[in-house]
């Protein structure tokens, strides 16, 4: 029997959508307002789901309280109240989409989580836009 435990977290961030390669205006053909040279923020939602089986002795499928803290120190902490593409090591040559962020992320937890579980990560970049990945 499989299940999906899920833990919310958010973050503010703020980012600039551009490749260095084009100018201004290329990058606002292509990126629009997205790519403001003074960039801009987003109050990021983050949804983190966990697949997996139930221990028996516990009940959990995992602990929760490790979820949290996991997802503080890997996620929140790195990207809370940071510009993306200036302090966060990822995306120095990564454009940080919410597709490129979403796998960012994936990434960080993959490192922290046992194999046996599946992660998915659902990343709101705004109320209306979302992605989800699960590493495939
Ligand atoms: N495929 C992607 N397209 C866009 C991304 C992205 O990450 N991946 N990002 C952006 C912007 O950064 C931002 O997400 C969109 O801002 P905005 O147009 O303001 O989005 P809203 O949902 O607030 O727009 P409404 O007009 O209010 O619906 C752009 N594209
Ligand atoms: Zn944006």
């Amino acid at each position: 029997m499989s299940l999906t435990v899920y833990r919310k977290a958010h973050f503010n961030a703020a980012h600039r959508l551009y490749r260095k390669d084009w100018n201004d205006e290329k990058n606002f053909e292509v990126f629009g307002k997205c790519s403001n040279p003074n960039y801009h923020g987003h109050n990021y939602e983050l949804e983190v789901g966990i697949t997996g089986k139930i221990d028996p002795t516990t009940g959990f499928l995992i602990d929760m309280k490790l979820l949290k803290d996991i997802i503080k120190e890997e996620i929140e902490d790195t990207f809370d109240h940071k510009n993306l593409n200036v302090e966060v090591l990822e995306f120095k040559d990564l454009i940080p989409t919410m597709e490129n962020i979403a796998v960012v992320i994936w990434n960080k937890l993959r490192s922290r989580i046992e194999k046996k579980f599946n992660i998915t990560v659902k990343l709101y970049e705004t109320p209306r836009n979302f992605v989800i990945y699960n590493g495939n």
